[in-house]
């Protein structure tokens, strides 16, 4: 029975990323602890922008923690040199000295609240936007390894956890410092040995929360990273919600999500149960020192030793002596929190930016369109080969088709004449130039893409379209329309040129989004094309639409084509066979049928499917 009134709260140890399935309590699991003195350097940096409104916070809370220390003094003065001598002109001068100082005290809390929050919004927009640039500059190697919704959350949720400490605990904390200290002189002046004896807590203190701190700073980082990973996943599977109802996968997908979201309960539920416990201890401290300072107090009042006013000053003062204690431990969680949010912050922005290390780039203001790979090796990984020795030559306005099996390293060869990726060995030409040494914006600027999952972004058709060439006008928008035979349609929906798309284009058919995808390349004129084939069935009528935009869009063009179905590539002028990341076979369609190898096989093998 007993049992069970907690056992929604009971813990259980769950399966971490790495398959081990010891608690996060455990001491041996610690995660990676990158120095924390370091990340609060850095956000530091942040920070300091900001000094003269830093520097304004401060004297504010210098000011309302003296206030606040004087409060009290004043009201325990007057018991003893105006109540016990029933002196009432006194009583009413110290109502209005009160009055006065709970007034400045209110001004001085507002300003220090009102430049604080300024300075944390400030700080974490500033490192928003720095994120947020810095994920844009880095390789495509550093995405492919990466959940986006990991990532997302890392701009989202952990940049949230700095701004809600900035904002409230660097006040709490300079505060209740000054507090601290303040409350201490004060004691010691009015009675050294009472003093002692509520410093007598601080040990306990010390011991009791350096014993629960340990244990909250790591779970705070384990329920961040188990917060990532779920955001990953819900990412995932919302993106992917058509594949998973098509599989009707939901169950597996419900099931992977309640193991994960437990995971996070159980690192959440154990750092804030632990955090939880910091006030309950510093309440019964906080009792005691309050029994011992009556007990003694009242007991040397008794022998006249002290007045009754400063047993009240002292009562008073070592409940304001505890809360800052508090107020620091309460902190010392957000903290260590927002530290490991920050820490996440800037591991991103540690990744190495997309390099463009080398010197003396290649102008690239004009491409003819000669591509050449010569012996280009490449592997994603540290073993084996992806793609090995491959050797080609396309000339300009050339339409080069690469053709074989899933796997065998076509969208490799891409990925690397585009530069998402470098070669491992050889060397990549573009009119002759190394394109390791053409910087990747020029010389992405030349290529266009027409993938077989066009993204569309949120916004208008006009915008998507546009997306090719930021500046050309909409009379070239709707002239690269007309071209990828994209318009026709496009007059079709409600708000024709200015229709809005949802996002990823869900509210428009596949061939459709293709088609506006070429319009898209049209615009952006570029002078190698990459072509990436559909593989999804499309109806005939669409599809002749589609062949006929991307011979009017690769026309002139160097182009290659990844080939899913053969009988559209037998115009290109050169086939390239690969198998396995090599160059099996290569020719034109009759060179290739002639030779009566591999690709007469694969060509045979598709005309039985039609
Ligand atoms: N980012 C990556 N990291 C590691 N391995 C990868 C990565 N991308 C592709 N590979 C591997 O490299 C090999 C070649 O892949 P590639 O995508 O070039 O094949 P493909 O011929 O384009 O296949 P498909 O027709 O299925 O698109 C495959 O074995 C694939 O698993």
């Amino acid at each position: 029975m007993l049992r069970d009134l907690f056992s929604p709260f009971r813990y259980k140890p769950i399966l971490d990323n790495s398959g081990s399935n010891e608690s996060p309590l455990s001491r041996n699991k610690k995660p990676k602890v990158k120095n924390q003195q370091q990340t609060l350097k850095r956000l530091w940096r942040y920070l300091a922008v900001h000094r003269i409104h830093l520097i304004l916070v401060i004297a504010m809370v210098i000011i309302s923690s003296v206030l606040s220390l004087l409060g009290p003094f004043l009201a325990g003065k007057s018991i003893d040199h105006y109540i016990v001598t029933k002196e009432s002109k006194g009583i009413l001068k110290l109502l209005a000295g009160l009055a006065v100082i709970y007034l400045f005290t209110s001004v001085t809390l507002f300003l220090q609240n009102y430049w604080m929050v300024g300075i944390a919004q400030n700080t974490v927009s500033k490192m928003r936007n720095d994120l947020f640039n810095h994920l844009h500059k880095l390789p495509i190697p550093f995405f492919d390894k990466r959940q986006h919704g990991e990532l997302m959350s890392r701009v989202t949720n952990d940049i949230e956890n700095v701004s809600s400490t900035l904002n409230s605990s660097v006040i709490q904390v300079i505060s209740s410092i000054l507090i601290l200290i303040g409350t201490i002189s004060v004691m010691l002046y009015l009675s050294p040995l009472l003093t002692l004896l509520t410093l007598i807590i601080i040990p306990l203190m010390y011991t009791g929360m350096k014993w629960i701190t340990k244990r909250t700073g790591r779970l705070f980082k384990i329920q961040q990273r188990n917060l990532g990973d779920l955001n990953g996943f819900i990412e995932e599977t919302i993106s992917g919600q058509r594949i998973v109802k098509t599989f009707s996968q939901e169950k597996k997908v419900i099931d992977e999500f309640i193991s994960k979201n437990s995971k996070l309960k159980g690192a959440g539920f154990w750092a804030s149960a632990y955090s939880g416990f910091i006030p309950k201890l510093m309440n019964g401290l906080n009792n005691l020192s309050f029994t011992v300072i009556a007990a003694v107090g009242g007991w040397l009042a008794y022998k006249g030793h002290i007045s009754i006013g400063t047993i009240v000053i002292f009562a008073e003062y070592s409940r304001q002596f505890t809360r800052p204690l508090n107020d620091l431990a309460n902190q010392f969680n957000t903290v260590l929190s927002a530290i490991a949010g920050a820490e996440r912050v800037f591991d991103i922005l540690d990744e190495e930016e997309e390099a463009n290390d080398e010197k003396n780039m290649y102008d690239f203001p004009y491409v003819d369109g000669r591509v050449e790979f010569c012996e280009v090796s490449f592997s994603y990984e540290e073993e084996g080969k992806t793609i090995s020795d491959i050797s080609f030559a396309v000339s300009p306005g050339e339409t080069v088709a690469l053709v074989g099996a899933t796997g065998a390293g076509k969208t490799t060869i891409i990925n690397l004449l585009s530069r998402f990726y470098d070669a491992d060995e050889g060397s990549i030409l573009i009119d002759g130039k190394e394109i390791k040494k053409i910087k990747r914006e020029d010389l992405r600027k030349h290529m266009g893409f027409v993938l077989q999952d066009s993204y569309l972004f949120q916004g208008t058709i006009r915008e998507n379209i546009r997306y090719g060439r930021l500046e050309a006008s909409d009379e070239e928008v709707e002239r690269a329309a007309k071209l990828a035979n994209a318009h026709s349609f496009i007059m079709k929906t409600p708000g024709q040129y200015d229709t809005v798309l949802k996002q990823d284009g869900s509210g428009i058919s596949q061939g459709q989004k293709q088609l506006l995808s070429i319009a898209r390349a049209i615009l952006a004129d570029p002078s190698i094309l990459i072509l990436d084939e559909a593989t999804s069935s499309i109806d005939t009528i669409t599809e002749l639409k589609i062949q006929e935009a991307l011979q009017r869009l690769m026309e002139g063009r160097t182009s290659f084509v990844i080939a899913h179905r053969l009988n559209t590539i037998q115009k290109a002028d050169q086939i390239i066979v690969l198998s396995d990341g090599q160059i099996i076979e290569r020719g034109s369609h009759h060179e290739l049928l002639s030779q009566k190898g591999y690709y007469l096989g694969l060509f045979n093998s598709q005309l039985r499917k039609i």
